[in-house]
């Protein structure tokens, strides 16, 4: 295609997009509308529900769809719950043009309006220029971005061949899709060329990102248990030892007043901070205050941009998020919880080993916990781990993203790692060996996993302009590496 047809048809797809705007955001409400949360067992039929959704908007857009039975899964109370299946999805077969896999997942964090919502999370409601929702940045937007762009693609010319992988099950720790990853490893990933992942946010609230690292997730259960049953505590308080209060003791343990993790030997294998990677810190653009006031905090644990940074994307942290069988409704009950089971997990880097950090992390729970001479009884278990992944930011992945960037945002992105996870992103780089990219939509103040959260009408639109001329740019650079490499062949 000559750069002035290839230009002549950016302008028309702009076009397109800005004049489906409406279309476009109707379908987001009605995405949103689903409860597809998939933490809590009782709302699985929803996450299920969403999936029967997926598949009909990919086979409208005229792709080929599979639906893939997972199978079930067993909840730590032996109940049996069934897995939501992987959409496989797959759109054009031109052997001239590169073949794109992008992943997205449609289920969402738990969410409830008296948690502290202005309206109400699951209709998807416009205030000021924003777009607010559960799942409105995470990740069912920048889902829905993506399909727009397929679709005005489609409607107008196809330049690379689609393949599709969305689950329902990534706020869960996707599970079983490791295994299917690996089964259609041969099959599905076979004529892939890239894979694309937007599932994250910028660093900044306006300037445009690329992320080329992101954490892992260790999530740890520690559970402490007495008698069979709950207890008076005028009738038992002071002569038994609580299971609460040795869980509190076991999880005060965990992380110092400063941040620091004190589980023995958890920073051993951390990768060695290089010079390149210190002047990479100091020379990004990186508001503090602006971060401070998207978190509603008056006060990070650092006080500069580079130790910030660092503490979300060098360094492992350990987050404390709840404790399951304690008391937590308004009121008062005067009762001793007889099993208690605490949750925290621990965002792993580059170099730190899964099962190291569970052994690490059962060695020094048993220790406390012996320490306190308690008969109750102590079960501490991993039930989910998720690996840290880096990328070569000189993939050609990288010069499309930049430029379709540049030509829809007008500046050159930043150039960031994560602190958060996306499981599979480490699945896809080490099973099918393809070039990853995290392509993010979602400005840092979107609110991800809180309440509230958003996204804008201008990244949800500007979005699907920027993959879209994505696809250009990447079937341009695709031709360009293989006439190139040809042309080495022949010589
Ligand atoms: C970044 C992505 N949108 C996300 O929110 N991922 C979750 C995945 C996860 C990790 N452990 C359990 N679930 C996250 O980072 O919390
Ligand atoms: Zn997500
Ligand atoms: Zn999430």
């Amino acid at each position: 295609m000559s750069s002035s047809s290839s230009s002549e048809l950016e302008m028309e797809i702009f076009q397109y997009i800005d004049g489906h705007q409406s279309d476009f955001i109707k379908d987001l409400k009605e995405w949103v509308a689903v409860q597809s949360d998939s933490v809590q067992p009782d709302l699985r039929k929803e996450v299920i529900r969403m999936m029967v959704l997926v598949a009909d908007r990919l086979a409208a857009l005229g792709a080929t769809v599979n639906s893939v039975n997972l199978g079930s899964h067993q909840l730590p109370n032996g109940q049996d719950l069934p897995l939501p299946p992987v959409i496989l999805g797959e759109l054009g077969r031109d052997p001239q043009n590169p073949t794109v896999c992008f992943y997205g997942h449609v289920d969402v964090q738990p969410a409830k309006k008296e948690d502290g919502w202005k309206t109400d999370p699951y209709t998807l409601t416009e205030i000021n220029g924003n777009l607010y929702g559960r799942g409105a940045t995470d990740n069912k937007g920048p889902v829905l971005a993506w399909i727009n762009a397929v679709e005005t693609f489609r409607a107008l010319k196809l330049v690379v061949n689609f393949k599709f992988v969305i689950e329902g099950m990534e706020e869960a720790g996707s599970l079983g899709l490791e295994k299917l990853l690996e089964e259609e490893n041969q099959c599905f990933f076979s004529d892939v060329d890239y894979i694309v992942i937007s599932d994250n946010v910028w660093l900044s609230n306006k300037k445009p990102a690329l992320t080329y690292g992101s954490r892992g997730n260790a999530c740890f259960f520690v559970e402490v248990e007495c008698g069979g049953k709950d207890l008076h505590s005028g009738t038992f308080g002071g002569i038994i030892h609580e299971p609460l209060t040795d869980l509190i003791a076991l999880l005060d343990s965990l992380v110092d007043p400063t941040g620091h993790i004190q589980i023995p030997g958890i920073y051993d294998s951390v990768a060695a901070l290089t010079e390149e990677e210190r002047k990479l810190y100091e020379s990004i653009e990186f508001d503090l205050e602006e971060h401070k006031k998207n978190s509603g905090v008056k006060k990070f644990l650092y006080g500069t941009k580079e130790e910030i940074l660092l503490h979300l994307w060098h360094y492992p942290s350990l987050s404390i998020h709840g404790i399951e069988g304690a008391f937590h409704e308004p009121g008062i009950k005067t009762v001793i919880p007889s099993k208690v089971i605490g949750k925290f997990s621990i965002r792993q880097v580059p170099h730190m080993d899964l099962s190291v950090v569970k052994q690490q992390v059962v060695e020094h729970l048993e220790g406390v916990f012996s320490r306190r001479n308690s008969p109750n009884k102590l079960k501490v278990s991993m039930p989910l781990g998720a690996k840290p992944w880096l990328a070569d930011v000189n993939d050609p992945l990288y010069k499309a993203a930049r430029r379709a960037i540049k030509k829809v945002f007008g500046e050159d992105p930043d150039f960031i790692r994560d602190g958060s996870t996306v499981p599979v992103a480490r699945m896809f780089q080490t099973i099918t060996r393809k070039s990853v990219i995290m392509f993010p939509i979602g400005a840092a103040d979107d609110g991800e996993h809180s309440q509230n959260e958003k996204i804008s009408r201008h990244n949800y639109i500007e979005g699907t302009k920027v993959f879209a001329s994505f696809f250009l740019e990447i079937s341009k650079l695709h031709r360009h590496l293989h006439e190139t490499s040809n042309m080495e062949i022949k010589n």
